[in-house]
C-alpha cells in the first residue's frame, strides 16, 4: 500500500515515521519550509514508545505525478482547503483518505470535493508536540489509532488497510461504529480544549485551583449532553474514567489546542468548539462554558488575524 502522509507535523510526523520504520512505503507531502528542514535534518520522534530516526521520502505539491492508495490527512482544520488543492492530484478512484484531524467538519467538505466512500473515518490519542528544531516530541502513553468506514461497512479496503497499520509500534483499532468513536473523541476533546484554554493551565494547575474540579465536571457534564443530543450518549464507564483523568491532582496533561494557545500559533476553535456548540444549539443544549471558552478563543483568533 503505497501511503502520502499530508503534513509531517506533530500527528503525521509521528505516525508516519513509525509507520516508515516499520518497512511500510511512506512519502510525506510537505511545503518548503517544512521540505528543507526535514532533509536538513531527518524526521526525528522522542517518545517514551521509542525515539526513531528516519530518512523520509518527500514530495511537494508540484511533483505529485501519479495517485496513491492512502492518503493520511493530519494538517490543521485551518490548512484543509489549500492542503486538499495540494493532494488532489494524489487521489484515484481507488484512493482511500484517512484523516486524523480533530472534529467533524472536515468530513462535509473531503465528502463534497471526493465523494462519499472515499474518505474513512479516523482518530487518533496523541499528545505531541513539534520542538522549535522540528523533532517530533512525543508524550505519555497514548498513541492510538482508531479508523473505519462511516457506514459501518467492513470493506476488502478498510481491511487492507488493518493489515498495513498492525505490527507498526502503535496500538489500531477497526472500529465497528468510527462515528460513535468518533464523537467520543470529540467529547474528549471539547471537554479538554475548553477547559484548559478557558482557565488556561494543565489539568493538575486547575485541579489545583478553588472551584477548579467543580468547573470541569459542569464543562464535561455539557460536553457529554451535546454528544448526547446528538445521538451518541456517552456510556458512564467512559465520563468516569475522563472525569478521573480530567481531574487528576498534579497532571501535565493539556490539549494541543492550549499549547497552540500558549504558542502564540492560530487555533481550530472554529472547527473544533464552534461546530460542536453549533450541533449543540440546533438541539437547544446550553454550554455556558463552552461557549465562554469559544467566545475567548474567538477573541484571540480575531487579534491574531490583525497582526
Ligand atoms: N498534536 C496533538 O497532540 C494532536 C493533534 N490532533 C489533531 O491532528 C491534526 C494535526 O495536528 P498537529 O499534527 O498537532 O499539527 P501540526 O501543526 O504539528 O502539523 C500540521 C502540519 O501540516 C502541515 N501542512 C499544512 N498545510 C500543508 C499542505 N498544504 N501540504 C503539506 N503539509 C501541510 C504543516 O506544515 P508547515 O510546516 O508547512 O506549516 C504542519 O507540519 C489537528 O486537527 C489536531 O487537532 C489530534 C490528536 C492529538
Ligand atoms: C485530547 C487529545 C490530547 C487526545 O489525542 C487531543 O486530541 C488534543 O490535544 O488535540
Amino acid at each position: 500500500m503505497r501511503i502520502l502522509i499530508v503534513g509531517a507535523g506533530a500527528v503525521g510526523g509521528y505516525f508516519g515515521a513509525r509507520l516508515a520504520a516499520a518497512g511500510r512505503d511512506v512519502t510525506f507531502l510537505v511545503r518548503a519550509g517544512r521540505a528543507e528542514q526535514l532533509r536538513r535534518t531527518g524526521l526525528i520522534v522522542k517518545s517514551p514508545q521509542g525515539d526513531l530516526s528516519i530518512q523520509p521520502k518527500l514530495l511537494l505539491a508540484a511533483e505529485i505525478v501519479e495517485p496513491f492508495d492512502l492518503i493520511v490527512l493530519s494538517t490543521k482544520a485551518y490548512s484543509l482547503d489549500a492542503a486538499i488543492q495540494d493532494f488532489a492530484p494524489a487521489v484515484s478512484p481507488q484512493t482511500m483518505i484517512l484523516p486524523l484531524l480533530n472534529g467533524m467538519r472536515h468530513f462535509d467538505i473531503l465528502v463534497a470535493r471526493f465523494g462519499e466512500s472515499a474518505v474513512l473515518g479516523g482518530s487518533t490519542r496523541i499528545v505531541s508536540d513539534l520542538s522549535p528544531e522540528g523533532h517530533v516530541l512525543q508524550f505519555g502513553p497514548w498513541h492510538d489509532m482508531v479508523f473505519g468506514e462511516r457506514d459501518k461497512s467492513v470493506t476488502p479496503g478498510i481491511e487492507a488497510l488493518g493489515a498495513t497499520l498492525q505490527g507498526c509500534g502503535f496500538p489500531t483499532m477497526l472500529s465497528p461504529d468510527i462515528l460513535a468513536a468518533l464523537w467520543m473523541k470529540w467529547t474528549m476533546l471539547s471537554s479538554l480544549a475548553g477547559t484548559t484554554c478557558l482557565l488556561r493551565g494543565t489539568i493538575g494547575e486547575i485541579e489545583a485551583a478553588t472551584g477548579g474540579v467543580e468547573t470541569v465536571r459542569a464543562i464535561i457534564a455539557e460536553s457529554a449532553a451535546i454528544s448526547a443530543a446528538n445521538g451518541y450518549p456517552q456510556k458512564p464507564d467512559f465520563l468516569e474514567q475522563h472525569t478521573a483523568r480530567m481531574t487528576e491532582p498534579g497532571s501535565a496533561l493539556t490539549a494541543s489546542m492550549f499549547r497552540d494557545l500558549q504558542k502564540g500559533a492560530p487555533v481550530e476553535a472554529d472547527h473544533i468548539l464552534g461546530d460542536f456548540l453549533a450541533r449543540g444549539r440546533a438541539h437547544g443544549v446550553a454550554a455556558p462554558l463552552l461557549e465562554a471558552a469559544y467566545v475567548q478563543l474567538s477573541i484571540y483568533s480575531a487579534s491574531l488575524s490583525q497582526k
